[in-house]
């Protein structure tokens, strides 16, 4: 006869509840083992093998399962002394396993110290570009697979509400430095009073003066006491840096300091002299004859990494190109940095947005077709070939005039190069079927143009004269050789610092969370232009500096006035581009001059009625010039964004309607006083306020997060008991797992910061392929790098719960 039920029950309770306290003690003992033997860690005795170094199970675990075994020079020797909460200068060659020198060492000392959701953010990795940050964090997923960390990458593209969700549950943070500021400052939740480890990877970079603004005010977010590690195959040591980020006693690891060259052995460096006429045909010869190649080609700006992607894709070299530039939606980014690691032959055109810490599989070559700025950046662009122990060739374009400086600071950076010439016999020239394509595509007759511009441009504001001499360069014939009809014109402003401007225009498309997946290459419309239907030929000649261009290109709007459609009524003012500052262009048409006509005047296709206008209340009329138009008036919803947003009234006591701002009456205003003493009146008044809300809304988000920390914890004890109950009960420790906090967001009650909630399809998880743990539930699996292709990947990514 079986046992009445209770009876059973109490023993099996009793089992597992002297299981889990038996499972409690032994991880306290391993964890107090792990951290005895980081203490007693020899610094100076050589460790070759990750088994040799205290670290814990779920990292060791996590290595092994990534297929890490024996450590590379820059990991064996920054490892050891990052376990025992050194700060690091780590300065390593290219593709030298830097990022796992400093990932093992925060999945360490976060895990030593217990670290759970309760305490927050742990660690912030920063790193100067998205495509890095995200790369970063694959490592990350991949090596911390088995910690119980929640770890996020936040580099923008996606609306910082939805980040500001998920900020405040994270342990380890991946970003730009950009997007992290504007957390920092504007996400309430988010708090960095309790981080431990700071890191900057290529940290040389993210120091200098582009982005220094936006590092000094993150430093100053974050608590004065914590572990710094700073990496790069081109290490500043710069005292003014080192103490910016106050660091105690540095540990200075150079691995390769002592070596005979700054690149990898592996690497085979090479320089040709192509006069700038013959650039773009030798580039093209080059590749003619490497089809069979994966190859990465470096140019100064996005304008010319689009034209001569555009053009040389019009000539169909029979291998597959790929463009990759800062100012690509980020979706298309992603998508482009995923299709070139998994392409066994391609061409890749980039901007130095792909020249720093990119680890894309078995690149051949490296050309660099437009000069770098400086050594360090030859350095890191030709880093991306040659990658751990694999081999790698990589040869830079030379202007003669360019040779003998560029030579010099190669040597002084102790780079190997020999020069090498074309063969003549291979050397096909291009420049009359551009010249062609060019005639027949006014658009990559423009891109053309910009090109042009963008390049000489790009070389006057250069910093290192002996390199970069405009004055020497044959612009003329230059220009011919991209297919253009004639050199544009173009004005120097001096003082223009283009790092300055890149990052200013770069904040600028940050600063704007939301316009971030907009085209920056696009003009910014303004609200008014959307109003307007423009075609790809309307956009070419709205350009500000259409008339810098060839004569002919002038001609061509005399000659054909229908092509010329510009809202601002001469030509200019819209197209906000990078350019705008620099350039300064002569206009061959005053405001309102007759030459253009305005597509809404009383044209003769009006009459025709091949445009049609239609009156929005009062609003500017809208224009119905094509199909796609005139579909939209049957949209009320989309006729909605042209009506206007009305004005916003506010009702007295006495049922009036008034604006919400009304100007005072002028007399009253001064009987107050004296102006001056009322504006300082009043700011006082007006800081006193915030600053007392401020203090107010800080109390009540500690409050709710207190409250929700005492609801988890209370959920977390009915969970154990639980478990207890149950057969196989028994929570993993020493380390308390959590829930993944996209799950745990739809479950708390809402914060009050968020409102929305998150979406359904960051849920759909995908398991790592390499995965050798049976797999756990399905809402902790994360797409793979290999498997993001769209920004809903991007986001089951950037919350991603490791483990
Ligand atoms: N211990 C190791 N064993 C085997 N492969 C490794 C090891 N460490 C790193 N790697 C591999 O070496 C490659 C380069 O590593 P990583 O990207 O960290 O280099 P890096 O030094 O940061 O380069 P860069 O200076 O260009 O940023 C990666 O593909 C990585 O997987």
């Amino acid at each position: 006869m079986a046992p009445p039920r209770g009876s059973h029950k109490k023993p099996a309770k009793a089992h597992h509840d002297s299981t889990r306290v038996l499972k409690r003690k032994r991880g306290q003992e391993d964890l107090t083992s792990l951290i005895q033997r980081v203490e007693d860690l020899d610094l100076k005795s050589a460790v070759k093998n990750f088994s040799d170094l205290p670290l814990s199970e779920p990292t060791a675990d996590g290595l092994s399962a990534s297929h890490f075994k024996v450590m590379t020079d820059i990991q064996s020797r920054a490892i050891n002394h990052a376990l025992k909460g050194r700060d690091i200068l780590g300065a390593a060659k290219t593709g030298s396993g830097k990022t796992l020198a400093f990932l093992v060492p925060i999945l360490e000392n976060l895990y030593r110290k217990q670290w759970t959701e309760h305490d927050g953010l742990g660690a912030l990795i920063l790193a100067p570009t998205r495509e890095l940050a995200i790369q970063i964090f694959d490592v990350l997923r991949k090596v911390g697979r088995y910690h119980a960390f929640s770890a996020g990458l936040v580099i923008g593209g996606k609306s910082l509400r939805e980040e500001q969700e998920r900020l405040g549950r994270m342990n380890i943070l991946v970003c730009t430095p950009g997007r992290i500021l504007q957390h920092l400052d504007q996400t309430a939740m988010f708090e960095t009073n309790n981080l431990q480890l700071l890191v900057m990877d290529e940290a040389d970079r993210i120091l200098d003066m582009g982005f220094q603004k936006s590092v000094d005010a993150i430093i100053d977010h974050l608590p004065v006491k914590r572990q710094t590690m700073l990496f790069s195959a081109t290490q500043t040591k710069k005292v003014g840096d080192l103490a910016r980020l106050s660091l105690q006693e540095p540990e200075y690891v150079a691995v390769h300091e002592a070596a005979a060259s700054a690149t990898p052995s592996t690497l085979q460096q090479h320089y040709v002299i192509t006069p700038l006429p013959q650039k773009l045909d030798t580039l093209w010869s080059f590749i003619r004859s490497n089809l069979k190649s994966k190859t990465v080609v470096f140019l100064s700006s996005g304008k010319q990494v689009r034209f001569v992607y555009e053009s040389l894709r019009h000539l169909q070299p029979g291998i597959p190109l790929m463009h990759l530039h800062g100012r690509q939606k980020q979706g298309g980014r992603l998508d482009i940095t995923t299709k070139f690691s998994q392409s066994q032959h391609a061409v890749l055109f980039a901007t130095d947005v792909a020249a720093r810490g990119l680890d894309f599989p078995a690149v051949d070559w490296v050309i660099q077709m437009d000069c770098p700025e400086d050594a360090d950046t030859y350095i890191h662009r030709v880093g991306r070939t040659a990658r751990y122990e694999r081999v790698g060739r990589a040869v830079l374009f030379l202007d003669p005039s360019e040779e003998k400086g560029m030579l010099q600071r190669l040597e002084q950076k102790k780079v190997p190069i020999e020069r090498i010439n074309i063969k003549a016999n291979k050397q096909q020239s291009i420049t009359h079927l551009l010249q062609n394509m060019c005639f027949k595509d006014p658009e990559l007759k423009y891109l053309g143009q910009k090109a042009f511009i963008s390049y000489v441009k790009s070389v006057y504001v250069q910093k290192d004269k002996d390199v970069f001499k405009i004055k020497e360069l044959p612009l003329d014939n230059y220009a011919s050789s991209l297919g253009l009809p004639g050199a544009p014109r173009i004005k120097f402003i001096k003082g223009d610092d283009t790092k300055e401007r890149k990052n200013a225009s770069w904040r600028m498309a940050h600063l704007s969370s939301d316009s971030e997946d907009s085209d920056a290459n696009e003009p910014k419309k303004d609200k008014k232009d959307d109003k307007q239907v423009r075609t790809r030929y309307d956009r070419m000649f709205e350009r500000r500096n259409q008339d810098v261009l060839a004569e002919h290109y002038s001609k061509l709007i005399n000659d054909d006035g229908t092509m010329v459609a510009a809202p601002s009524g001469n030509g200019a003012g819209e197209d906000a581009d990078e350019d705008a500052d620099f350039l300064s262009v002569k206009r061959r048409f005053a405001a309102g001059d007759a030459g253009l006509d305005q597509v809404d005047s009383d044209s003769d296709d009006s009459e025709a009625g091949k445009i049609k206008k239609v009156a929005l209340d009062g609003q500017d009329p809208l224009v119905i010039d094509s199909k796609r138009r005139e579909k939209l008036l049957k949209s009320k919803k989309k006729l909605l964004k042209f009506k206007g947003k009305g004005t916003k009234l506010v009702y007295d006591d006495e049922g009036n309607a008034h604006e919400i701002y009304e100007m005072e009456d002028e007399d009253q205003f001064n009987a107050r006083g004296d102006a001056k003493a009322q504006r300082e009146r009043f700011l006082a008044d007006e800081t006193e306020r915030t600053r007392r809300a401020d203090i107010d809304d800080k109390e009540l988000v500690r409050e709710k997060k207190r409250e929700k920390k005492e609801k988890r914890r209370e959920r977390e004890r009915a969970l154990a008991e639980e478990e207890a109950d149950s057969e196989d009960g028994g929570v993993q420790l020493p380390y308390i797992p959590f829930k993944d906090p996209m799950e745990s967001a739809s479950e708390s009650e809402p914060e009050p910061v968020e409102t929305s909630r998150p979406s359904k399809k960051a849920r759909v998880y995908e398991r790592d392929g390499d995965d050798e743990r049976p797999s756990k539930s399905k809402k902790s699996q994360l797409p793979s790098q290999s498997n993001i292709s769209s920004l809903q990947d991007l986001e089951a990514l950037a919350s991603g719960l490791l483990g």
